[in-house]
């Protein structure tokens, strides 16, 4: 499939204007000169090598021919890589005018997190609310919290975020508010002094905010949850069965107003909380078992046919970045390909001249270049994928969906309760075992960067990806800002990408050889991996 400049005038074959279209990137000549150049340079220095074979010293001479050798490969994948950027971008207004709001299809959102001392629940709930107020028919949003600690202050700051998000969802929508994390919004945004009765309603807001993190922060210094707060929503008796943290059965909740009994919406959309079983003797598999998990119960709480998931530090920065998402996946002539559409991490604490990592480059610069080969790796947040896709399906061009007539609904048949009691068993750990769960379907098991190996098995199924940069960033997240935090990550991140370069899924065998994707495609992945191994000599700086 390929995608030219000037398509966004074109009718597509079926009689329909795109709803997304790819720029290459400008100045490409200035780097393809440069790397001709360097490219000239390695033919003489070879023509040098060989021509001249000096009497004495030859080793020294191969050796250095060697070295020389191994470089001019990393440059031509480098090279490879920055090739051929492109840059997309959407058009939401025919989205809106060829799709009724009843015949978008549903989404729902994975939000994961882990330890509620590394990240603070205020935190993860501020990620959770900004979800919440997408700009999207709220019935076709769920948003599902993953929390593998286990922790019952996440889950009171979760029972506490639901009240409040009766108050934040309407504020959200009536003043168009931007970003819809509450603390990225009242730390950014100043209060609107023109409209008296708009500040006031300002004021009162994020008074309560402010009296739900103090309530959410003490708890936490606290530790545990008082016994009086327990009592007012039966959840809290799950923890009775809670050895530790390694040790407990799953407790899904379908969090509910603690007013309203019955109702088990907020503003129309669920917010299931799901810790899934552990037990020490049986390996978790780190977020890659959370996610399955998450998976299987949204499938049957609302199986909605998209999937995005976040890490619980990165939260919402644009409402209408989902509908930005589904102008790829609906496009009538190139949609049905996508198997997910990766955007960049950005991050909100960033400073200019970013002394540690070199994420910049890779985000702004490298995944566009992947883009352009053949589609960006999964990087693990900020990706919505094709449930499908997801689960191990292949890519194939039978597989039409009428969106229109599919007119998803989440219909909740059976009570809060019983879906609580029924889906458990799915979250349990042994649920997966003798099952294909982690290895041809879901996120793959084994790994440390679980993203990338999954992404390059979606790939290779058959399914394109594409890397939406959009001018104004859908996500922003923390970035470690110390070089011990720095290292930390990237030496996982290298183990990981090393793990893959070793293992049979070696982009240069299993994709190259395999013939399974573009050529281009291949390399670019292969990259990914052996950027790392410039990553793995700082391992032994941290052991
Ligand atoms: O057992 C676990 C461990 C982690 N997590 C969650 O996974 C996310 C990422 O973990 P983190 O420790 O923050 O790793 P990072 O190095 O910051 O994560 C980057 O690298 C990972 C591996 O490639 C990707 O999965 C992440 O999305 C990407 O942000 C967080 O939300 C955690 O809460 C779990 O749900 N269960
Ligand atoms: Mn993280």
């Amino acid at each position: 499939m390929e995608w030219r400049e000037g398509e966004e005038t074109r009718m597509g074959k079926n009689g329909y204007l795109p709803l997304f279209e790819t720029r290459p990137a400008r100045g490409l000549v200035f780097f393809r000169s440069y790397a001709a150049s360097i490219f000239i340079g390695i033919c003489f220095i070879c023509f040098h090598r060989v021509s001249y074979f000096p009497v004495t010293e030859r080793w020294v001479w191969v050796g250095m021919f060697v070295a020389e050798l191994w470089f001019s490969f990393y440059f031509f994948v480098t090279v490879i890589v920055k090739w051929n950027p492109v840059f997309r971008s959407t058009f939401k207004d025919r989205l809106s005018s060829r799709y009724e709001e009843e015949e978008l299809p549903g989404v729902d959102i994975f939000v994961c997190t882990a330890d509620p001392r590394l990240e603070p629940p205020t935190m993860v709930v501020s990620t959770v609310l900004s979800v919440m107020a997408y700009d999207y028919p709220p019935h076709k949003l769920s948003v599902y919290l993953s929390d593998d600690g286990c922790s019952d202050l996440t889950f009171y700051a979760l029972l506490e975020a639901s009240g409040f998000a009766q108050l934040w969802l309407p504020f959200c929508r009536k003043l168009k508010v931007e970003p819809t994390s509450p603390e990225a919004y009242f730390q950014t945004t100043p209060e609107p002094v023109d409209d008296a009765f708009m500040a006031n309603e300002w004021l009162i807001i994020k008074k309560t905010y402010e009296d739900m993190k103090t309530r959410i922060g003490s708890m936490t210094r606290l530790g545990k949850v008082p016994a009086d707060i327990r009592k007012e929503h039966k959840g809290f008796d799950e923890w009775d069965f809670v050895v530790s943290r390694h040790d407990h059965p799953s407790i899904l909740q379908i969090l509910i107003d603690g007013r309203d009994p019955n109702a088990i919406d907020i503003e129309g959309k669920a917010l299931p909380y799901l810790a899934r079983e552990k037990r020490p003797q049986i390996h978790h598999n780190f977020k890659a078992g959370a996610l399955n998990a998450l998976i299987r119960i949204s499938s049957r709480i609302s199986n909605a046919p998209f999937i995005l998931n976040v890490d619980c530090d990165m939260h919402s920065n644009d409402s209408k970045a989902i509908r930005d998402a589904l102008c790829f996946f609906l496009d009538e002539e190139n949609g049905r390909e996508i198997g997910y559409v990766q955007y960049p991490q950005t991050f909100g604490n960033l400073t200019k001249n970013e002394i540690y990592g070199s994420l910049r480059v890779v985000m702004k610069l490298e995944l566009a270049g992947f883009d352009g080969n053949g589609g960006p790796c999964y990087i693990g947040t900020g990706c919505v994928h094709r449930r499908e896709s997801l689960c191990g399906m292949k890519y194939s061009k039978e597989l039409v969906v009428e969106w229109k007539a599919m007119k998803y609904d989440r219909k909740i048949i059976e009570k809060a309760s019983s879906i609580e009691g029924n889906c458990k068993a799915l979250a349990s750990c042994t649920y997966e075992e003798n099952t294909p769960w982690g290895k041809e379907m879901g996120v793959k098991y084994g790994c440390v960067v679980e993203d990338i190996l999954t992404g390059i098995c979606i790939q290779s199924r058959g399914w394109r990806s594409v890397y939406l940069t959009p001018q104004r960033e859908a996500f922003l997240g923390m970035v470690p800002t110390t070089l011990l935090d720095t290292l930390v990550q990237h030496k996982r991140w290298a183990e990981g990408d090393f793990q893959i370069f070793q293992s049979k899924l070696c982009p240069f065998v299993y994709q190259v050889l395999g013939a399974c994707h573009i050529c281009m495609s291949s390399l670019s992945t292969a990259f990914t991996v052996l950027w790392n191994l410039y990553g793995w000599e700082a391992q032994s700086e941290v052991g």
